[in-house]
């Protein structure tokens, strides 16, 4: 196993791509735009904490250029993902497995849920990524590494570690798994395999569903907000819904305030979806928010904080922007 295209090599992406590719793995990606056209021209350039540099890497917004991999990594937001499921496809080989590296409840995770879900819809609407891309080669991926485009072609990494966290969806820890896991590991050490990918999943929620509604309603990253007593407990009520909503999914965890205030430190990196919100483009809500209140609800679980600021960042995300928003 070589060759891997990174289909949606935005920040986390292109991240992804160019510690890859300095390793020397067979890496192309799938971008689109102005950030496509700096990639082809300049290369794919990665600042980071320890300095920067450049790979040059095979790039298209046609999937069908790229021919059938040995593994995809999607690292498209969560609403990017229907639409280019049909595109994808030209990526795949009979056995090719796809990582969907992606923030909030991943689409395959309501699918695979017994008895179905309340908000699969939300996620793969009329069962499009099921069927183009299908579970069988679906592994899920938990991202912590921030990062930002900051210019076409340049992404900055926002800090000193970065993890990937990869599993099958019914936790079996498969071969095709290790072999996956140990691929990514050859360019990035922070990549792993879980034999429960769900709690991962929660894990992570407990910090986007606070992160995700206060920075995007202040415009403040969560340094700034744990410096404020007053954010700051907002951000631990919100983590403690989002624990109370795990909770009745199966998944029991505690969220550590001061751990969580510790791990940030001061550093200013700008949550990705505020990101989207400063930049213009469609927010990650349905994801990272509305499949969680769906989640509560469906399980008579309480989330009067979530609702409000759910409430108020859905209507500005609308009010900006209302096709993208429903
Ligand atoms: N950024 C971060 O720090 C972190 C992000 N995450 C999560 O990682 C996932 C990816 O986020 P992030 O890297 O920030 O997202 P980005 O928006 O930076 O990257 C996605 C890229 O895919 C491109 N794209 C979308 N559709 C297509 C298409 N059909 N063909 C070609 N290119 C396409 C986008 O282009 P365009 O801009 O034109 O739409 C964009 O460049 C999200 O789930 C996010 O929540 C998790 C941890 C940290
Ligand atoms: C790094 C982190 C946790 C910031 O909230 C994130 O997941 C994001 O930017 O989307």
């Amino acid at each position: 196993m070589n060759k891997v295209c990174i289909f949606g090599a935005g920040a986390v992406g292109g991240y992804m791509a160019a510690h890859l590719a300095r390793a020397g793995v067979d890496v192309s990606v799938v971008a689109r735009g102005e950030h496509l056209a700096a990639i082809r021209r300049d290369g794919l350039r990665l600042i980071g904490h320890d300095g920067e540099f450049t790979v040059r890497v095979a790039a298209s917004d046609r999937p069908a250029d790229l021919g059938p991999q040995d593994l995809v990594i999607s690292t498209l937001k969560a609403h990017g993902l229907p639409p280019a499921a049909s595109s994808m496809r030209a990526l795949l080989g009979p056995d090719t497995p796809v990582v969907f590296a992606v923030n909030g409840i991943p689409w395959w995770y309501l699918a695979n849920l017994r008895g179905g879900a309340p908000s699969a819809s939300r996620l793969d609407p009329d069962g499009t990524l099921a069927r183009e891309l299908g579970l069988a080669r679906t592994l899920g991926c938990v991202i912590r590494s921030p990062n930002e485009v900051v210019a076409p072609g340049v992404v900055r990494n926002n800090s000193r570690a970065s993890s990937f966290v990869v599993g099958e969806p019914g936790g079996a820890l498969s071969p095709r798994l290790e072999q996956v896991v140990a691929l990514m590991r050859r360019g990035l050490p922070g990549a792993a395999a879980t034999g429960d990918i769900g709690r991962e999943i929660w894990g992570k929620l407990l910090l986007n569903v606070p992160s995700s509604l206060l920075s995007s309603l202040t415009h403040s990253p969560s340094s700034a907000l744990f410096a404020d007593p007053a954010t700051r407990e907002l951000y631990a009520r919100l983590a403690r819904e989002a624990c109370a909503v795990a909770a009745r999914h199966g998944v029991a965890m505690a969220f550590d305030l001061e751990g969580q205030v510790a791990a940030t430190g001061s550093n200013p990196h700008p949550p990705s979806m505020l990101q989207d919100l400063l930049a213009g483009r469609p927010l990650e809500l349905d994801a990272q928010l509305f499949a969680v209140q769906d989640l509560a609800r469906s399980a008579g679980v309480d989330t009067p904080m979530l609702d409000v600021m759910l409430a108020l960042l859905a209507h500005r995300a609308h009010a900006r922007s209302p096709a993208a928003h429903g």
